[in-house]
């Protein structure tokens, strides 16, 4: 069975983030995956060369300031390297974020993961679920309770700590991670076939 590389190019300030990274991690795991998690404010030469031979690569940030951090910027910036060789083109690239408000501008973030993904020449991977919590029969439980198409979104409170992110969100996150992993792996089939 083929492996997929998946590695997760994450920051998180508070914690919050690096729960949801730990939820996708554990989707693709579930999944087949062999799964790395790099934390991108303190990234090595060895965690880019990780980067370099994997297959996919998800980007996870919280949302400060209505897109990602200024970490994971400086880390999107650092990739400016391997935009002008293109040397990541052709992997699949997928995304999450967290925020203190139900909307919070989440969704410029993944706008702007989607923007690196493409400068980078990759292949977006969306999340794949219907939106939950969007009738008279939905509830705060749903899976994507905050009906977003392009990544993984979650929802903190901003007076409390990672171990109040929600578990719609941490699951809507394993189902990110899950379907990366499968969508690599038919990505991956279809190159081995041609
Ligand atoms: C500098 C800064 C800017 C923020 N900007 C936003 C924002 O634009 N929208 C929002 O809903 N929350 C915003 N927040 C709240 C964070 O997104 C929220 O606390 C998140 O859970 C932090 O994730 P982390 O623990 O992974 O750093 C901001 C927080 C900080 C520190």
């Amino acid at each position: 069975m083929t492996t997929p590389v998946v590695s997760l190019a994450y920051h998180s300030g508070y914690g919050h983030t690096a729960v949801l990274a730990e939820a996708v991690r554990a989707g693709a795991v579930e999944a087949g995956a062999e799964v790395h998690l790099i934390s991108v404010d303190e990234i090595t030469e060895e965690q880019w060369a990780i980067l370099d031979r994997s297959d996919a690569i998800v980007f996870g940030s919280p949302t400060y300031m209505g897109t990602a951090s200024g970490a994971f910027h400086v880390f999107a910036e650092a990739t400016s390297q391997r935009w002008a060789t293109q040397a990541w083109k052709d992997k699949l690239a997928a995304g999450f974020t967290n925020s203190a408000s139900k909307s919070g501008d989440k969704l410029h973030t993944l706008q702007y993961f989607q923007i690196l993904a493409a400068q980078l020449g990759m292949h977006w991977v969306n999340l794949g679920l219907l939106p939950g919590w969007n009738s008279s029969t939905g509830s705060e439980h749903d899976l994507n309770r905050l009906g977003v198409f392009a990544g993984a979104a979650a929802q903190t409170n901003a007076d409390e700590g990672p171990e109040a992110v929600h578990k719609a969100d941490i699951a809507t996150a394993e189902q990110l991670g899950r379907r990366v992993t499968e969508t690599t792996r038919t990505f991956l089939r279809g190159l081995a076939a041609a």
